[in-house]
């Protein structure tokens, strides 16, 4: 379905020192800098697969994700999305994918949303029949129907990114790619698109590729993720085989009858969080069972939970040691 193959991205951009006499110099000669958005990248993604990208700022994803969809030409490698070449924007291919970016505005400022979303219709010469099935799903599953009627410059962020997946999912592509779709969203906005994409595959079973700083998404969305830093593919494999290769603790929450006195933890692990009779301790990921079993006939224990650490300090932890 979507086919990567030493996928390269260099942008040649003109490099000016600050300061007025660089502005001049410059001028005269211009002196030009190779950025390796993208270097030797290969995956496959099968389809009705939802896989999360993740990255630290100016890794390369949106590069790769413009490459996908061919609004960027590769430097070199293969690129290959439903046996199309993207670069080529053959009319067949554009009418199967969609890429939605959470910081763009693609839909007409000035028109209701309803007017915006028959642009679409138009630009993607659905007949009537499909377009108001799929317009009809839509609007129940973002619950859009009070919003139809509104210009979209008077929107809100989450209602637009609504509207904007709405739009995107008209011509029901078979793979759908999502950069930062809940960017500066609060905590229900978020949720609810989440919930929308889960939905949505579930129901049409596109594949998606989606990119988030909010590891909420990428967790609650996608159990294979491909880690990108500077440009390179780090890891690519299941979200659970991500935490246990690069997480070598777990996390033992106890809560005690009574209090014990600090000391006593030194046997277990080591001790993260403290709140009277409740401990958080890090112990290591082949011990966990053992300090559990060890603590349960030591202490008296009223309840014990074991937990992987955030995924997001494992991320960190991939980047870091990257
Ligand atoms: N058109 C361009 N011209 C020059 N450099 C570019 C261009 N587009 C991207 N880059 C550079 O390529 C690198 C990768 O950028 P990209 O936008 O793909 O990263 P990203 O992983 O999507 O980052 P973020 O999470 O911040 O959106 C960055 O160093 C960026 O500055």
């Amino acid at each position: 379905m979507i086919e990567v193959g030493d996928l390269a991205k260099h942008f040649r951009v003109h490099r000016r020192d600050p300061g007025l006499r660089a502005s001049m110099r410059s001028l005269i000669r211009r002196d030009h800098v190779t950025v390796r958005a993208v270097e030797q990248v290969s995956f496959t993604i099968g389809e009705g697969e939802v896989v999360g990208f993740l990255g630290p700022n100016g890794a390369g994803k949106t590069t790769t994700l413009k490459c996908l969809t061919g609004l960027l030409h590769p430097t070199s490698g293969e690129v290959r999305v439903l046996g199309h070449i993207p670069q080529r924007r053959e009319p067949a291919f554009l009418r199967r994918i969609s890429l939605v970016m959470g910081q763009r505005n693609s839909l007409f400022w000035d028109l209701p949303a309803a007017d915006a979303f028959e642009v679409n219709r138009a630009m993607y010469g659905l007949a009537e029949g499909p377009y108001h099935s799929a317009l009809d799903e839509l609007v129940h599953l973002l619950d859009l129907e009070p919003l139809l009627a509104k210009q979209v410059r008077v929107l809100s962020l989450g209602e637009r990114m609504r509207c904007e997946l709405a739009a995107a999912l008209l011509h029901r592509p078979d793979v759908l790619l999502l950069d930062e779709p809940t960017l500066g969203l609060d905590v229900n906005g978020q949720a609810a698109i989440r919930a929308f994409v889960r939905e949505y595959t579930d129901r049409n079973g596109a594949t998606v590729l989606l990119t988030s700083h909010y590891m909420g998404d990428v967790t609650a969305l996608a159990s294979r993720v491909l880690v990108i830093d500077g440009g390179t593919l780090r890891f690519d494999g299941d979200l659970a085989a991500l935490v246990e290769a690069h997480s070598p603790h777990r996390l033992l929450r106890i809560t005690l009858r009574e209090p014990v006195p600090v000391s006593t933890w030194v046997d277990f692990g080591t001790v993260t969080e403290i709140d009277g009779a409740m401990v958080t301790l890090q112990v290591p990921r082949a011990e966990t069972a053992a300090v559990a079993a060890r603590l349960l006939a030591a202490l008296t224990v009223d309840d014990v939970g074991i937990e992987d650490p955030p995924v997001e300090d494992i991320i960190r932890a991939v980047f870091t040691h990257a």
